[in-house]
């Protein structure tokens, strides 16, 4: 499968094209909907989500609630819009060109601002920020519903929880079942499976806020249900870890992934970090801990994928930073735009997607993408199999 997308946060929409989708998948509006819902939750959010009310439009590829196995375009439409068409510019407007007192001259450190304006010669940084902005997750999290549902016929789940805010931990994350995660963090502000650490992080957002500042952490998603062998370790872009350490690090804001224990493994012997492996006639090859987080060699070995990212703070603060004037060249505080104080709950389930993605893709690679019914019977077939190996 792949995916485009396309859109500025404050243009009229944004869009994704959505190929290789298997044909006869039960695809309605609601699955995606929902996602989109719960990626505009999340204590510390700006005043922008107040604004929006994402819901898609499926224009293509899907016809009386049943996917064709043509590209699926996904629409979602920016409530915020009818407040920037003149700033904008883009047609169909017709009235003077925007006006140049609201040019952006003034790059935040910490955003794509001046790199994205030296690179393209922007000397108006909107045009930078326009895309470079996380708007642009909505459509991911939808190509991200899509990945989910696919996932959900052949039994996958996935779920995220937020494991740490502006340094505050949480310290219980057990959890019995993955529906219980996804329970449990949908009733939570901050997404957090701690109740004590969640009324800290959010203390710590407030905080942030109130002192006209920011601050980032870390979130975990979770995969269970995944057959052995998706991914391989035949070539260095058919690893499965690699490819969803590259999605999560082209999450906007995001500075490192964790697959399992992650960087833990250099601190502990072999000995304590290999994941044993046990065989019964009932279950076949199982293991008996997963600080892999279930990877070996680039491929899944059938325990739950366990990921971990990193979220730095946002960088538009009220209590601005230095900055330099790109057309004067004086020093002054970097322009602030309206801004989230802080967007960890809302990553967490655009980190849900992009893995998601990555595990669907990885799945249709290796069981085939043309009609679901057809992929179900070669995955029975390769469970079976594997099972009697
Ligand atoms: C869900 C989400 C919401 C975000 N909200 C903001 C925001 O309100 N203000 C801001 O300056 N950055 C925000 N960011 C982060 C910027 O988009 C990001 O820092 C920027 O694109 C630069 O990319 P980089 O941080 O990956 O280098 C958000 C990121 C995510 C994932
Ligand atoms: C719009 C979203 O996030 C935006 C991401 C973002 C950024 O710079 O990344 C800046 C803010 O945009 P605005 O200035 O319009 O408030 C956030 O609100 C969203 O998540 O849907």
């Amino acid at each position: 499968m792949r995916y485009l997308t396309a859109g500025e946060s404050h243009g009229p929409q944004l869009t994704t094209i959505v190929e290789g989708v298997p044909a006869h998948l039960t695809l309605e509006k609601q699955d995606i909907d929902q996602e989109l819902a719960r990626r505009q939750k999340g204590h510390g959010r700006g005043r922008r989500m107040q604004i929006e009310k994402d819901q898609v439009k499926i224009t293509s590829g899907v016809r009386h609630g049943g996917t064709t196995g043509a590209p699926i375009t996904l629409i979602v439409e920016n409530d915020d819009w009818k407040h920037w068409t003149e700033i904008m510019g883009i047609e169909p407007f017709e009235g003077e060109a925007s006006d140049v007192k609201r040019t952006i001259t003034r790059p935040r450190p910490g955003h794509a601002d001046l790199n994205g304006a030296l690179k393209y010669n922007h000397r108006d940084m909107r045009n930078v920020l326009e895309r470079s902005s996380a708007r642009e997750t909505t459509v991911r999290v939808a190509a991200g519903a899509v990945a989910k549902k696919i996932l959900s016929q052949f039994g996958i789940k996935v779920a995220s929880h937020v494991v740490e805010i502006g340094g505050v931990k949480a310290r219980d994350v057990n959890y019995e079942t993955i529906e219980d995660v996804q329970q449990r963090t949908e009733d939570s502000p901050v997404r957090c499976l701690d109740s004590d650490a969640e009324k800290k992080m959010m203390n710590a957002i407030d905080q942030a806020k109130e002192d006209g500042d920011s601050i980032g952490g870390v979130v975990e998603v979770l995969v269970e249900g995944v057959p052995v062998g998706l991914g391989s370790y035949v070539h260095y872009d058919k690893k499965l870890d690699a490819k969803i350490a590259g999605a999560v690090m082209g999450i906007n804001a995001f500075k490192g992934v964790e697959i399992g224990i992650g960087f833990e493994a250099a601190r502990k012997p072999g000995s304590e970090i290999h994941d044993e492996i046990t065989w019964d006639q009932e279950n076949g090859y199982k293991r008996k801990t997963n600080n892999l987080g279930g990877f070996e060699g680039g491929m899944t070995n059938g325990m739950p994928i366990v990921v971990k990212g990193v979220m730095k703070p946002i960088p538009t603060l009220y209590k601005p930073l230095q900055s330099v004037d790109i057309d004067t060249k004086e020093a002054f505080e970097a322009s602030i735009e309206r801004s989230d104080s802080c967007a960890v709950p809302a990553a967490a389930v655009v980190c849900e997607a992009v893995v998601a993605w990555e595990v669907a893709s990885a799945l249709l690679d290796k069981f085939g993408s043309d009609f679901i019914g057809d992929i179900k019977e070669n995955i029975e077939r390769y469970e079976e199999r594997v099972k009697n190996f």
